[in-house]
Formats: structure tokens, C-alpha cells, sequence
């Protein structure tokens, strides 16, 4: 293991390993944490795929990894999940633990250029570039991967796929803010990190990517709470992002959960589904 790693924690679950983990990113200039599962049997004669969950606002590396309950389908279909954290820590931005939606928490996976955050506020890069770097270099696994999220992290999931045609297999997300050009979380977090003009935040709404996307268009699966209270205040927008994939022809499986909300005991309800979603395209060959 290289020594810029430093391991946290150990757990076994299901037969495999939960670890986390410390580095210092390049990218994001300060010290990060990830969490990771392999699946039993893993090693570097039988490498296994990844994928990558991304968390949502207030989240860091342990959310999912300790409250979905995926291990358990992840070891099944031998795969691995690397669990990233959801913001840079510790920046010094004087505002940035002023507000749970923007700021510490909540980087929303871009890559920010506006003053006091361009420097640390890279969570885009980091998530697509250096830590797959690193954990392909440090674990058993292949360099093939899909790419998973919730909320924030579900846009996260759903823009990483559309901006990089061939760097996922899949995407797939729970309750994923569709829209952020349009909804209230999104319009701050945009234009606090990207700027006041519109035309910048474009590149970062998968409902406005769907239609430029030059990748193979494999099916997203989306699961979408019917009881979710931030879908009824209008902050996460499927039906935008329905209608960009129609209009597209994107193959899109979105399904609204009759009673479910927008808690990790939604996510845990349907998360073997997405992790046979992603098996699908992942160790199809
Ligand atoms: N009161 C909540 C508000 C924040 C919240 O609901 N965060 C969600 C993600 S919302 C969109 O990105 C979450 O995943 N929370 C963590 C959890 O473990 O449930 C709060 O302060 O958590």
C-alpha cells in the first residue's frame, strides 16, 4: 500500500472489508478522506470493478457506506464502492460551514471558479480525476466503473456520466437533484461556486447534458421517493430531467416509490436494484 495512504478504519461486512482511508489531494490542496468496500476474494489476480457513490448534502464518506446496506449485494456481484467525501474540509473560506446546503458539505461535484472557493472547491476533479487515479494504483480493482448517487450526490452522478462519454459504465441515482439550474439548492450552489452568469452553469445540469451526450447511451435508473418532502418543494425535478432523456432518446427507467421519502431508508430499500443495474453493464464482459 503507498505510503500517502493512511488507513482510519476496518471493518469486516458480508465477507468483504469496509476501510477508510486519509491522503492529501493535489487537487482539492488539503488532506481527504474516502471510505472503499472490497468484496471477498479481491486481489490483484482477480481485480474486481468500482463503483463510485456519490453522497448528498451534509454527507461525508461514511453516510452510505453505514446506512444503505450495500455491502451485502456488492460482495453478490463482486464489486467494489469507494465512497467519497461530499466537500473539501477545512478550506478556510470564511463562509463556508455558514449554510448546510453550500459550502462544507456540500461541493456539489464541480469544479468551482468563483474567488475564496476556485482553490479547494474542486470536488469534480478530484472525484473523476485524482481518485480513481489512486484507488486504481492502491485496491484490486479495474479501471472500470459506473458511477451512483443521492440527492446532491445523484446529480453528481448523473452530470460525471454525462460530461465523461466512456469513463462510467452506468449511472444511477436515488432522488437526485434533475435540474440545478432551476431549483433553489442548485441556483446557490451555482452561483456561489461557478458565478452569476447562466450560461456557465449549463455544463453542470445532466438535464441540459442528456442531449450533447456522445457516449454509448446505456439505460439510467432512477429512483425517485413519492412522499420525498424536498420533491414537493421543487428542488429535485425528475420530470426535467424525464423529458431531456425522451426528447434525447436516452433510456431512462425512472420509478416513483409510492410512501417513500428522501432517507437512507428509501436508499436501503431499492439499493440492490442499482447494484444489479450497474453489475449489468460492469461485468458484462
Ligand atoms: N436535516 C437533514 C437535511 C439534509 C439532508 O436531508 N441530507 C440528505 C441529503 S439531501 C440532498 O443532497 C442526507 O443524505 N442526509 C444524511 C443522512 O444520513 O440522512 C440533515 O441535516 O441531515
Amino acid at each position: 500500500m503507498a505510503s500517502q495512504l493512511k488507513r482510519l478504519g476496518l471493518n469486516k461486512s458480508f465477507g468483504g472489508f469496509v476501510t477508510k482511508w486519509e491522503h492529501f489531494s493535489a487537487v482539492l490542496g488539503l488532506t481527504a478522506k474516502f471510505s472503499i468496500f472490497m468484496p471477498a476474494g479481491a486481489s490483484n489476480d482477480a481485480r474486481v470493478h468500482c463503483l463510485y457513490f456519490l453522497s448528498g448534502l451534509t454527507c461525508n464518506e461514511d453516510n452510505f457506506i453505514q446506512k444503505a446496506g450495500a455491502t451485502r449485494e456488492a460482495n453478490a456481484q463482486h464489486l467494489a464502492i469507494v465512497c467519497p467525501d461530499t466537500s473539501p474540509r477545512g478550506a478556510g473560506v470564511p463562509t463556508e460551514d455558514d449554510n448546510w446546503d453550500f459550502g462544507t458539505g456540500a461541493g456539489f461535484y464541480v469544479d468551482a471558479t468563483t474567488d475564496g472557493w476556485k482553490k479547494n472547491y474542486k470536488m469534480y476533479s478530484y472525484v473523476t480525476k485524482e481518485l480513481p487515479a489512486l484507488i486504481e494504483e492502491n485496491f484490486p480493482v479495474t479501471n472500470r466503473k459506473s458511477v451512483f448517487g443521492h440527492s446532491m450526490g445523484g446529480h453528481g452522478a448523473l452530470s460525471l456520466y454525462l460530461k465523461n462519454p466512456g469513463l462510467y459504465q452506468s449511472a444511477s441515482a436515488f432522488s437526485p437533484i434533475c435540474n440545478p439550474t432551476n431549483c433553489p439548492w442548485g441556483k446557490k450552489a451555482l452561483s456561489g461556486y461557478l458565478g452569476n452568469d447562466e450560461a456557465d452553469w449549463k455544463e453542470w445540469d445532466s438535464s441540459q447534458l442528456v442531449s450533447g451526450f456522445t457516449g454509448q447511451r446505456n439505460e439510467i435508473l432512477i429512483d425517485q421517493g413519492a412522499e420525498d418532502g424536498f420533491l414537493k418543494d421543487g428542488q429535485l425535478l425528475p420530470e426535467a430531467f424525464a423529458e431531456a432523456c425522451q426528447a434525447s432518446k436516452h433510456p431512462l427507467t425512472l420509478r416513483m416509490q409510492e410512501g417513500y421519502d428522501h432517507s437512507y431508508f428509501f436508499i436501503s430499500s431499492f439499493v440492490d436494484d442499482h447494484i444489479k443495474h450497474h453489475s449489468s453493464f460492469l461485468n458484462a464482459q
